[in-house]
């Protein structure tokens, strides 16, 4: 089974296909004069590497990267490895990663990105050997803060916290912590128990961390960080061999300004001592990714984010016209293709709204760019016929999966 399928029962398909050569004439024209001029490597010579492990961590990006899987996965007719339906919409996180967590329908599969805990011997056994696996971080101050406010109604410790706020939380957080309290996962080093370590350890054990990076470095070929999200997605190219319209992508699932906190000096101590296995993680990984980086040669990876960047204008000028992209928090979205999950009403994540008078086929680009997570998956597997079973479920249980989602 592959995702073609897709294509015969979304309507979209035509207007995949119609839009595409636009930006890719677009950009093969710029690139390749600027790339010669450069002596920059340009990979997409060689055959494309379709085989793909994303361990997608929460807060960091993920989704919009998750969603620039799928385009690729759909338009190069490749499979995407799915959860069983008794794991929801994840591999049974937080559970390590099993085997028996994937839908047999999804298999042999080509790709795999949906939220799951770690373990690289699992995925061995669903995945290809030459699978390449990769990963993506972020600053943990600024993902702390993300995601104390987006699961501030689910996490056991974080509904501890007498007045709700971050500034009481990290002023004890042992007081309010717990590692059997429920998802206790997203309140300590999530980073690090995502990717499979063990993120109680006291923060004194920095021989841990050094040890735990070592191995993460081992496994991984790319850690993106989200701060540097372009020019991670350059080195993922290089790396995969894509073409650069295969990188194209608009940011999805982010908050509304007014949900997000400003973090003074003082709380950003806090949290990278609180998070320190996390904040030795990032640091290690954001310092490799410059070293990737200027391997490359600094001058072509900034025409390359050049060009992303202008393809990703070009890109929402065709979708939202000359003005800005009309971006809406999810609770004044009607369209539900658009709507994205709203953790609760402390928060707002944003989603976009396409013009009205938009055509068909601008509609059918546009919306497999901005789709969120949950609309995106549903609109894989629901032309899939032996997955009915699957989305019977993951559709009788919406409401009940929205709740549960974290
Ligand atoms: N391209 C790009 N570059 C940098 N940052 C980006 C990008 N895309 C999404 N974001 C920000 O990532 C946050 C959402 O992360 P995830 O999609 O991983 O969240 S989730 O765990 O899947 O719910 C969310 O952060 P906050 O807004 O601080 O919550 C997004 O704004």
């Amino acid at each position: 089974m592959t995702v073609s399928l897709f294509f015969g029962v979304l309507p979209l398909n035509d207007g995949l296909k119609a839009s595409y050569p636009e930006i890719n004439c677009f950009l093969s024209s710029l690139r390749n004069i600027a790339f010669f001029l450069l002596g920059c490597p340009m990979p997409g010579l060689t055959t494309k590497h379709t085989n793909v492990v994303f361990l997608k961590t929460h807060k960091t990006a993920s989704s919009t990267m998750q969603s620039l899987l799928f385009r690729f996965v759909e338009r190069h007719n490749l499979t995407m490895a799915f959860p069983k339906r008794s794991c929801g919409l994840q591999f049974c996180y937080s559970s390590f990663f099993s085997p028996d967590f994937v839908h047999p329908d999804t298999l042999p599969a080509n790709m795999i990105t949906s939220h799951m805990r770690f373990r690289k011997t699992a995925l061995q056994k669903v995945m290809p050997e030459d699978s390449k696996y990769i990963t993506i971080l972020r600053e943990p101050a600024s993902m702390f803060e993300s995601l104390f406010s987006y699961y501030s109604s689910y996490v056991q410790s974080f509904k501890e916290v007498p007045d709700g706020s971050l500034k009481t939380f990290l002023d004890d957080p042992l007081r309010y912590y717990g590692p059997n309290k429920g998802y206790s996962s997203y309140a300590h080093n999530t980073l690090t128990f995502y990717l499979g370590g063990e993120n109680d350890r006291p923060a004194a054990d920095v021989a841990y961390a050094h040890d735990f990076v070592k191995e993460v470095e081992k496994v991984f070929s790319l850690v993106m960080i989200s701060e540097y999200f372009d020019e991670s997605l350059v080195l993922l190219r290089h790396l995969l061999s894509w073409d650069l319209e295969d990188i194209v992508y608009l940011k999805i699932n982010a908050r509304t300004e007014s949900s997000k906190k400003k973090l003074s000096p003082d709380l950003v101590a806090k949290i990278r001592s609180w998070n320190s296995i996390d904040a030795y993680l990032y640091d290690y990984f954001n310092a490799t990714l410059w070293v990737k980086l200027s391997d490359l040669g600094l001058d072509c990876v900034a025409e390359e984010v050049k060009l992303l960047r202008q393809a990703q204008e070009r890109l929402m000028t065709t979708c939202f016209g000359r003005e800005s992209p009309m971006e809406r928090p999810g609770s004044q979205i009607k369209d539900s293709d658009l709507r994205p999950w709203q953790p609760s009403n402390k928060v707002g994540i944003v989603g976009y709204v396409l013009p009205e008078n938009i055509d068909q086929e601008t509609r059918a680009l546009c919306l497999r760019f901005i789709m969120p997570e949950l609309c995106f998956l549903f609109s894989l597997g629901v032309s899939l016929t032996s997955l009915s079973d699957w989305l019977h479920i993951t559709f009788n249980r919406l409401p009940a999966l929205y709740v549960e989602y974290p």
